[in-house]
């Protein structure tokens, strides 16, 4: 790397517009959406798709609401073609789906391309050169004029050709491809003087579609420039200003946000964010963002692992798990904090008399998107009590006191240090039975018990099995638990005291469980927990009692 980039790299100059408008608007409305995926997308793989994968996103596409979807680059060769003609002839396209094909412009590659729409009901052809200094430097080698011509002359084919098929609904879209990084003024005149051949209406706008080709400036400059342009494009009301943005640092998607509010129509992407390089901007994202402003973006997300599943398939491109929204881990909390708040979160949700949101760390509700729960809170040695507690309600339905959340996460903590691996709900249950429930290591077992007395005096005889040898214990107290400690101080030890005591059911109706947790404390002062487990609640208690004197 160079120490000086300043000899190497120049900043990207602002732009004169000192009386922006967009930084005071808010996105209100989606807008058009156009999936690029089949084209941009499919020219960045390394293996493109083939028309069985080509077909399956289609109907993706379709399925999740796309109304305008890029086909593909029908001129790039047999498979290209072959597929949207097939998709034409086939009836496959939705009566309410526009398709769109690309071409560069040269007469052969544009004929091709309508070619390829025989027969179609409606359908929209895009048309790009490049208008940059660089690009008409270093790969026309030509000046403005002749780039000018070039469009111009693309621009009387698309006209020709589409007399030719007069049935077919034809709409028009040009990019000045490399607007970003072209002279605003030479992108306007260029689109002007396609738009004098093409010859547009309100009722049929052209798609001026501009193009962050390579990002290579803050999103804010991009604003500048598609608000400028919306303010100077001559017939704006026969215009529809589309969004073609790339990744290249990162801010693909803010790109497309600042740009909406710079009076943007149209968006074009892909979903998940593929395209040439770091990728288009992600089409799924931009709509959940608005989603979560309470926009309906119009695009169906919600089963957003089928869209991931599809996508993958097709593209032979993982999804990070990290991406917004989709990515296997963006709705998983490790982190002690993070569970502890989303778990209060979840339980003021679901007391609260309203639907509106509000979850601390999770900025959508992870069921909008068909993702469970379950995998809200996972569980490793970064974890705290909250997630664990989290984790044992969900999966068995226990909801384990404070204290003894605190207790059994010091085990948890323990365990997943020793492992060094991330703890799964099994590992858990695992850990809590071996912790609380009764097992082989326990001194003392319950066998059966009964009780006597009246209320205020009650007799508690247990037949119990202390170090294998069964034998029967009793004692007296006010309740059965006090009976229960008065039984066990006088056969085995040890004194205990209940500091605190807890129960539940667990689930409803026959199969209904009891859950029961005690807090005891020992004659030399230490806190040790029990719980118990039974289909009667006071077996349960029972049974609490016991698992604490086991521990003591
Ligand atoms: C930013 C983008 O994503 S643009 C879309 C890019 N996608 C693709 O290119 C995918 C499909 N493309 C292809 O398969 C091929 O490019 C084809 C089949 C269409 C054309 O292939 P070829 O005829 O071999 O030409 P090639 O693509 O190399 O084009 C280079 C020539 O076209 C010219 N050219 C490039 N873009 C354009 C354009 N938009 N309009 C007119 N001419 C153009 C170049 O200046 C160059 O001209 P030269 O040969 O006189 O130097
Ligand atoms: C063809 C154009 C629209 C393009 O994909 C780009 O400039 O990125
Ligand atoms: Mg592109």
């Amino acid at each position: 790397m160079l120490r000086d980039p300043s000899t190497k790299y120049r900043p990207f100059p602002q732009i004169d517009l000192p009386d922006r408008q967009w930084p005071s608007k808010t996105i209100v409305k989606p807008p058009r959406w156009l999936s690029t995926d089949l084209r941009d997308g499919n020219q960045a793989l390394i293996d493109p798709m083939d028309a069985e994968k080509k077909t399956r996103f289609f109907d993706l596409l379709c399925k999740v609401g796309l109304k305008e979807i890029e086909v593909g680059f029908p001129s790039a060769g047999a498979t290209e073609f072959d597929f949207i003609s097939g998709l034409v002839k086939t009836g496959r396209i939705p009566d309410d789906v526009s398709i769109q094909v690309l071409t560069q412009s040269r007469r052969d590659l544009i004929e091709t391309s309508f070619a390829s729409l025989v027969g179609a009901k409606t359908a929209i052809v895009h048309l790009y050169n490049a208008v940059s200094p660089a690009w008409r430097k270093i790969v026309f080698g030509m000046d403005r004029a002749q780039v000018k011509q070039i469009a111009i002359d693309g621009a009387k084919v698309l006209r020709d050709e589409a007399a030719k098929q007069p049935n077919v609904r034809w709409q028009f879209e040009y990019s000045p491809e490399t607007f970003s990084t072209a002279e605003l003024e030479f992108s306007l005149e260029v689109c002007e003087a396609v738009m004098d051949v093409l010859m547009p209406t309100p009722e049929n706008p052209i798609i001026f579609n501009l193009p962050a080709t390579v990002e290579c400036a803050t999103p804010n400059i991009y604003a500048d420039q598609i608000e400028w342009f919306g303010r100077n494009i001559r017939n704006r009301d026969s215009v529809a200003i589309s969004l073609h943005t790339h990744n290249d640092r990162g801010t693909g998607v803010a790109a497309a946000e600042l740009g909406m509010m710079a009076g943007a129509d149209r968006v074009e992407g892909c979903l998940l964010g593929n395209g040439e390089r770091t990728g288009n901007c992600d089409l799924v994202t931009v709509a959940l963002n608005m989603y979560t402003q309470g926009v309906d973006p119009k695009l169906d997300l919600s089963d957003i692992d089928a869209v991931v599943n599809t996508v993958n398939y097709c593209t032979n491109i993982p999804v990070h798990p990290r991406t917004p929204y989709a990515g296997d881990l963006v709705f998983t909390a490790f982190s002690g904090s993070h569970q502890d708040a989303i778990k209060k979160g979840f339980a003021a949700q679901e007391a609260k008399n309203d639907t509106l949101w509000e979850v601390p760390y999770l900025p959508i509700d992870p069921a909008d998107l068909g993702r469970s729960y379950e995998a809200v809170i996972r569980v490793n040695s970064q974890s705290g009590k909250g997630g664990v507690a989290w984790v044992i309600e969900q999966d068995k339905g226990l909801k384990l006191p404070k204290r003894l959340q605190a207790d059994f996460s010091r085990h948890v903590q323990a365990y997943a240090d020793e492992t060094s691996r991330e703890l799964n709900a099994a590992d858990i249950w695992q850990l809590f039975e071996r912790t609380y429930l009764p097992h082989a290591d326990d001194r003392v077992e319950l066998r059966d018990y009964e009780e006597s007395g009246t209320a205020g005096q009650r007799v508690f005889i247990g037949r119990v099995a202390i170090d294998g040898e069964e034998r029967s214990i009793s004692g007296r107290g006010n309740g059965l638990i006090s009976g229960v400690i008065a039984a066990i101080a006088e056969s085995t030890g040890p004194t205990l005291d209940v500091v605190d005591y807890n129960e539940h059911a667990i689930g409803h109706g026959a199969d209904a469980q009891a859950a029961a947790y005690v807090e005891c404390r020992t004659a030399a002062g230490k806190t040790v927990f029990g719980v118990g487990m039974d289909t009667d609640i006071a077996t349960a208690s029972v049974r609490a009692v016991l698992s604490a004197a086991n521990r003591a």
